[in-house]
């Protein structure tokens, strides 16, 4: 499992090291793994180091002294090295270890931007340490002169250090502008921002380097399970499992105008597994769901006389169906674990509980978000995704996934998740009914089994957010499998999941 954490959280963790007065040794860990990662980079390019270009813009805090101690590094292995230092101030240890190594200083300044602006673009490697996680808002003046002129520029190979500047490290928040980069290579632990959009957009590929102080770090702020902790939490079927304890899903879901949805949903919840699905909905899109998946049990029935494990609802509803939005209420209501999606979100009550997973987008998490009483739009979601997420889940006391590149997990228990195994070619209609089928099946599989989840460390309370983060998890692995690098349909995304399971 990868973990992550504020900045306050790692700033405190520090604290004892730096009072103990070992920060000097945690920067040369930092700088070190940091020099590294580029080498790698450029080696992994095929480019060879000895005369290849860095530029370091470095700030005036910890983050530029980093910088400039990884680029000393670098300069020392024969790279040509060039530091931008954008306050006029820099760490002055780092400093000193910069130039005594070779490297070549420029201050930046209003007269020498446009020169400064054009070695940074011209040279192989940027490395971004202007600001850390000590940063309050975004860059200022002419660091962010110097970043959006080198932004239009299209760079080389961008490395953030620790965290691009500008990017808040404990909400991912993004405070224009902010150069994009291509790597970051960050310290001690992975930061929240690091993992929630638009932080992730800029962030790239994100590399961990340890410097001593993981023992001290505090629980995480936000979780992102791997392929090690799915093995271990989808567990295969009992030898004398039956249908029911493989779980019974019961879907409400499709209309006449959107019959495809409850294809859909039914098909990535059979694909994950459910032992059994019984459909409830109007006789004509039953029929299409038993055409297509004869598995089905489909019924005209009512939630409450129809036994099951967990209840799917909302996908591709129709609001004037009234019969199909009681059926979603009552099922949210029945007390059984219950994913609620799209046409279900706008009509079930403002107050729900936590085996309640509503499976929003930014749009329809913006419209949650607004008849709850906050003045969000679906920009101001997309935005400050962490937020948004944390504050529906607060609010309604349910656990609310945020679908998108990065898909956010929050359960009012305060546990957040985030996963990003998809592709943007997932962007396809009907990709988000096979998730709520995946979601489905894995509550009416694991939802009740309390025991299951503390074995492997996951408190009682906590396993609806887990539940969704692992769904979430399978639906983007199937969709990068299916897509292979092209377009994706969401029967294919549906038809790859098993495939994801068997190999986990
Ligand atoms: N303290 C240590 O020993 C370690 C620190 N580490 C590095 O230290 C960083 C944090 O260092 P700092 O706490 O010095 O903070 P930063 O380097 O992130 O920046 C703080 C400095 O920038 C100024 N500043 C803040 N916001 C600004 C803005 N929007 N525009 C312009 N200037 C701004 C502050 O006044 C301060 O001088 C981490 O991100 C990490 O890179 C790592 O090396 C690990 C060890
Ligand atoms: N850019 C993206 N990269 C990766 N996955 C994405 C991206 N955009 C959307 N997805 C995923 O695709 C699915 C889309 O769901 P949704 O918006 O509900 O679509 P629909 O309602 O058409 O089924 C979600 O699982 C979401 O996380
Ligand atoms: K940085």
């Amino acid at each position: 499992m990868i973990s992550a954490y504020t900045g306050t959280q790692i700033r405190e963790t520090e604290k004892s090291f730096l009072d103990n007065g070992v920060g000097a040794v945690l920067m040369q860990r930092a700088a070190y793994g940091l020099a590294n990662a580029v080498v790698r980079e450029l080696r992994g390019g095929r480019q060879r180091l000895y005369g290849a270009s860095v530029t370091v813009l470095a700030g005036k805090g910890n983050n530029g002294g980093d910088g400039l101690f990884a680029a000393a590094m670098l300069a020392r292995r024969g790279l040509r090295t060039t530091a931008v230092l954008t306050a006029g101030d820099a760490h002055p240890e780092g400093l000193a270890a910069f130039k005594k190594a070779g490297g070549r200083v420029v201050r930046l300044t209003p007269e020498n931007m446009a020169e400064a602006t054009a070695a940074a673009a011209a040279s192989g490697v940027v490395i971004d340490a202007v600001l850390g996680t000590g940063a309050q808002g975004g860059l200022r003046g002419p660091a962010a002169e110097l970043v959006e002129a080198l932004g239009r520029a299209r760079p080389g190979l961008v490395v953030a250090c620790d965290i691009p500047s500008g990017v808040d490290a404990d909400t991912g928040e993004a405070h224009a502008p902010v150069l994009r980069a291509e790597l970051t290579v960050t310290f001690g632990a992975a930061k929240a921002g690091l993992l929630a959009d638009p932080g992730a957009d800029f962030a790239g590929r994100v590399q961990v380097v340890p410097i001593g102080i993981e023992a001290g770090l505090p629980w995480p702020a936000l979780c992102r399970f791997e392929a090690g902790d799915l093995s271990a939490l989808l567990a295969r079927p009992e030898r004398r499992a039956h249908k029911y304890s493989r779980g019974v899903l019961g879907v409400v879901a499709g209309s006449s105008a959107y019959p495809g949805a409850a294809v859909l949903a039914c098909k990535g919840a059979l694909a994950a597994g459910a032992g059994m699905v019984r459909y409830l909905g109007p006789p004509d899109v039953a029929d299409l769901v038993r055409q297509a998946c004869p598995e089905i049990v489909c019924s005209a029935g009512t939630v409450a006389g129809t036994h099951v494990q967990a209840w799917l609802v909302g996908s591709g509803l129709d609001d004037s169906d009234e019969q199909q939005l009681q059926r979603a209420r009552d099922a949210a209501d029945s007390g059984l674990p219950t994913i609620a999606d799209a046409g279900a979100l706008p009509a079930l009550p403002d107050v729900l509980a936590p085996q309640v997973i509503l499976t929003p987008h930014a749009g329809e998490l913006a419209s949650l978000l607004q008849r709850l009483g906050v003045g969000l739009d679906r920009a101001a979601v997309e935005a400050s995704t962490l937020s948004a997420v944390r504050r529906a889940a607060g609010l309604t006391e349910a656990t609310v996934l945020l679908k998108g590149a990065t898909t956010l997990v929050a359960s009012p228990f305060q546990d957040f998740y985030s996963q990003a195994e998809g592709t943007p070619w997932m962007a396809t209609a009907g990709s988000g009914d096979v998730l709520a089928g995946v979601i489905g099946a894995l509550l009416a599989r694991l939802g009740a089994d309390v025991g299951h989840f503390a074995e492997r460390g996951i408190d009682p309370d906590a396993r609806w957010g887990a539940i969704a983060a692992m769904a979430a998890s399978v639906h983007g692995r199937a969709g990068s499998l299916a897509s292979a690098g092209g377009p994706v349909t969401a029967s294919a995304i549906s038809d790859a999941v098993p495939e994801v399971l068997r190999t986990m």
